[in-house]
Formats: structure tokens, sequence, C-alpha cells
């Protein structure tokens, strides 16, 4: 049997963010987010071509489905020179604002470290998935964010920004996707990120219930929240439950035991907690 190696990243909900840098530019961004218990493993296989295969399973495992392709990753193994058959499993959707786009990269650049042993710390695999998100415009902060856990306020931007993590966040985080917002062609629009930046307040949460306050802030200031959203952004604030939408994806994700039940009238429920831990290799097999 081929050897396999085994890598898993956590997913990232940002409740808001800022882009940084000129216009132009994308050097990253700052703002707040959780780091979540549910993301994408990474499963690599030596072979002579590329191929990725980007899988949803459902909560058991089962595959439900596959697609062929990751571009992001596929030019991240070129920058390494190597070549390897990868498959990423999720249970979440793709492009609904869980920052899969980088757990992916992280997950896929650990599993083939050690498949290679390429002997890249941490560090540098971080690096390498920041650099290639920018490139992409498939995220900004994410990479940074799961370089660990919690519930966290990015102060400056980069692999070297400073980052407040806080672990507090104990309870059931519920999510809904109604579609994905597609990351690249949001950052590339003048007009969005005028009212995004605009929107942007400088502030890092100490309680969880402040986390879900300061995201809902921004999410109403953003311009971002459509008429779905708002509608269980509205039946939550009714109930007192602690919610916001999904940046970037047309989704909601909500604090506390009494939310999975609002918001399963409005579709499929993810569940879900805060991680303690960011990427990691998990284990290599024959
Ligand atoms: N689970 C995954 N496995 C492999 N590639 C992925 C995965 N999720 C996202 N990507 C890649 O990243 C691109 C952009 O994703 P993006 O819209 O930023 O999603 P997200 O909001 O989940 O980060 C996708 O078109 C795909 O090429
Ligand atoms: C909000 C976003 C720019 C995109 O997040 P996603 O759609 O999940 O890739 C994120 O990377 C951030 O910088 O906060």
């Amino acid at each position: 049997m081929d050897e396999t190696s085994l890598a898993f990243c956590p997913g990232h909900i940002s409740g808001w963010f800022k882009k940084t840098g000129s216009e132009n530019s994308f050097s990253g961004s700052i703002g707040g987010g959780i780091v979540i218990s549910e993301g994408v493993f990474s499963e690599a296989i030596k072979a002579d071509e590329t191929v990725i295969n980007v899988c949803r399973i459902d909560r058991t495992g089962n595959l439900i489905s596959c697609d062929v392709g990751s571009p992001p990753i596929e030019y991240a193994l070129l920058k390494l020179g190597i070549s390897a058959q990868i498959t990423t499993k999720t249970i979440l959707p793709v492009g609904a604002g869980f920052g899969l786009s980088a757990a992916s990269l992280l997950s896929s650049i650990k599993a083939v470290n050690e498949l290679y042993s390429l002997d890249i710390c941490d560090e540098e695999i971080a690096q390498i998935a920041y650099e290639t998100e920018i490139k992409f415009k498939s995220g900004l902060g994410d990479v940074s964010a799961c370089t660990g856990g919690g519930y966290i306020c990015r102060k400056s931007p980069g692999m070297a920004g400073e980052i407040i993590r806080r672990y507090d966040m104990d309870k059931t985080i519920s999510a809904i996707s109604f579609g994905p917002l597609a990351t690249d062609k949001i950052l590339k629009d003048k007009y969005i990120m005028e009212k995004i930046s605009s929107a942007y307040n400088e502030i890092c949460p100490d309680t969880p219930e402040d986390f879900f306050k300061a995201s809902r802030e921004f999410a109403e200031r953003s311009g971002l929240v459509s008429e779905r959203v708002r509608e269980v952004l509205n039946e939550c604030s009714l109930r007192e439950i602690p919610a916001s939408m999904t940046m970037l994806g047309e989704g909601v994700f909500a604090y506390g035991e009494k939310a999975p039940a609002i918001l399963s009238k409005f579709g499929e429920v993810y569940l879900m907690k805060m991680s303690d831990s960011g990427f990691s290799f998990r284990n290599r097999r024959e």
C-alpha cells in the first residue's frame, strides 16, 4: 500500500476584518474571528503528478462528493518543487466564510512536509500558505488565525502580526450557509472594500458575548447582510441569541445551546466548538 500522510487544520470564521496595505496590494488583514473545531483533513500520497481532490464528507466521515482541482494548493506544491495526490475532506461548504482555502493549504502543506520529510518548520509552512492566499486573493487573515486556536483579535497583519487569543468560548457554535461569497471578487471590488473599511472598529472583545456583539455591529455597517441573513439575525436577536454573519459567505454563525433549533428552521446546521489549537500533523501509515 502507498504511504499516506494525514494533517488537519481548523477553519476560521471572521466576524470583522479590514484589509491592510495599499489600495492594489493585499498585504493581509486585521480583525476578529473564531478558530473552529471543524476544518479540513488533507491526506497526501506520493505521486509523479499533482492531483487535488476536494471532497465533502458527512458527520460520520462518509464521502458525499468530490471535485478535482484546487489552484492554491497546486501552486503551493509547485513552489515546494514536489508533486503529490492530495484529498481534502471537510463537512463544511467551500467558499462560505469558514476559511477553508487557508485550512486546506495549511493541512496540505503540513501533510506533504511529513510525507516527503521536507523538514519545513510550522512558521515556514504558514508563510507559504499565507503568500499563496494573498496571491489567489482567497483570504487575508485566516492563515495567521489558524496557526493557533481560540477566539481571536488580530491587531496587526501578516505572519509576524500581533494576535490576542482568548479561550473562554465553551458553548456550541452553530452555523448555516445560504451559499458562497467569492472572496477574490469581494477583495477586488473597490466600492465594497471601502464600505468594509469604514465599518471596521478597532476592538478586542474579552467575552464571547462581546465578540458576537462586535461581529454583529460590523456586519450591519458592512452592507453585506442579505435579506435571508437578516431574517435569521432578527430571529436570533428576538431570542437574545448572540449571532452574526460569516465573513465572507452568505451565512450566519451563532452562539449557545438555543441557537441550533432556531438556525435549523433556515437550513442545514453545522455544529462546532471553538478550537483550542491550530493546524497539526495527524498520522502517517503504510
Ligand atoms: N476544502 C478545500 N480543499 C481544497 N481547496 C479548497 C478548499 N476550500 C477552498 N479551496 C480553494 O480555495 C478557493 C477559494 O476559496 P474561498 O472562496 O476563499 O473559500 P473559503 O471562504 O472557504 O476560504 C477555492 O476555489 C478552492 O480552489
Ligand atoms: C474575511 C476574509 C478576508 C476571507 O475569509 P474567507 O471567505 O473565509 O476565506 C479573511 O481572510 C480575513 O482576513 O478575515
